[in-house]
């Protein structure tokens, strides 16, 4: 290939940075009019990746303007009191969004958790009224690393009709959302998992793969069309080389790049943008509270003021 390396990272960050500066617009109008965003994030129990996300969370939210607060729970709560917790939320009108970490303890049933989200604030896209929009093609409020996927794969340039697409993990986050998305978008979409007798076999047609496994180094050159878009979501903390703690996706990125046209970085491919769609959907959650609220009590205002 005669481009140089650096120009088959897809990066996540200028895109990122753009989706950011668009919200933080947004928040600043919303609060100076009385209603200032709020996303509360939801942990039980202790898991790396998640550390990761909720603290570019915080980081970004700040850039954005927009409020966040943690709730950390202790990993032997009981699913009771977690929604509990979770209705209190949906009944706070200073709360915008809300979102649950997962994996949570295997003992807390997540869909339980999920149904518990008001759909006004589910910022994730996950309560099953949400993902049911997505079967409808309705998607401004889109699970985010989904939308932040195909996102990267449009910035490409890539024809999506008729794209011949290889997704590896079918989790309802990630895997199954991106399946739906593509095949609206008009691709062809094979969805790989465990149980799929030859990873490998169905990967090597794919003309854009989308990997999201959580195994480091689970695609390797041999398993890439030459000339694919691969887009790696895993988020796998492991010790590099120096000792030092690192985070690397699921794809073997440094051979994988000699064979695929595109290949997202981790970090700095899906992260950043995951984190830029989620604070973009709590605006959208906001303005969807906010119409909700006119429709309800700006006849009385206006009565109130006859
Ligand atoms: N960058 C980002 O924004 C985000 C990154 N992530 C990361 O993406 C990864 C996946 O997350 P998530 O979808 O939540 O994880 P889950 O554990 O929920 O799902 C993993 C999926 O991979 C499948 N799988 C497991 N082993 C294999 C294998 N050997 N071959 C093919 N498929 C396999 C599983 O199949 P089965 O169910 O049949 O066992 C399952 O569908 C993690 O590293 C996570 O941290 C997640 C969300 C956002
Ligand atoms: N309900 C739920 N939704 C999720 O989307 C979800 C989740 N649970 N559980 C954990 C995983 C993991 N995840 C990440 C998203 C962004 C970065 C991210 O911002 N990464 C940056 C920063 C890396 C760094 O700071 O080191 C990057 O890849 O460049 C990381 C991890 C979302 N997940």
């Amino acid at each position: 290939m005669s481009r140089p390396d650096d120009s088959r990272y897809l990066k996540g960050g200028p895109v990122a940075q753009r989706i950011i500066a668009a919200v933080r617009e947004d928040a600043a109008i919303a609060a100076a009019e009385g209603f200032p965003p709020k996303l509360v994030s939801i942990t039980v129990g202790d898991t790396d990746a998640v550390d990761v996300y909720v603290r570019n969370q915080r980081a970004k939210a700040g850039l954005a303007g927009i409020g966040f607060e943690e709730r950390r729970f202790a990993a032997d709560i009981t699913a009771g009191e977690l929604e509990a917790a979770i209705h209190g939320l949906n009944a706070d009108p200073r709360v915008t969004g809300i979102i649950i970490q997962r994996p949570v303890p295997a003992h807390v049933p997540i869909k339980i958790l999920q149904a518990a989200v008001h759909p006004l604030k589910d910022v994730e896209g996950m309560h099953p009224a949400s993902i049911g929009n997505i079967v409808y093609n309705q998607l401004d409020l889109a699970p985010c690393t989904a939308a932040a996927s195909v996102e990267l794969l449009k910035e490409t340039g890539l024809e999506l009709k008729g794209l011949e697409v290889v997704v590896v993990g079918h989790s309802e986050i990630v895997g199954k959302p991106i399946a739906f998305l593509l095949m609206s978008e008009g691709a062809t979409v094979t969805v790989c998992h465990h149980m799929t007798r030859s990873v490998a076999a169905h990967a090597r047609r794919a003309d854009a793969l989308f990997v999201a496994v959580g195994k480091p180094r689970l695609i390797k050159a041999d398993m890439v069309k030459p000339g694919a878009c691969v887009i790696d979501i895993g988020i796998n903390s492991e010790t590099g080389p120096d000792g030092e703690s690192r985070i690397v996706g699921d794809v073997d990125t440094e051979s994988v790049k000699e064979v695929a046209s595109w290949i997202t970085p981790v970090p700095g491919g899906v992260g950043p943008l995951t984190v830029a769609i989620l604070l973009r959907n709590t605006m959208v959650a906001l303005n969807r509270q906010r119409a909700l609220y006119r429709a309800t009590y700006g006849v009385a205002d206006k009565l109130a003021a006859e």
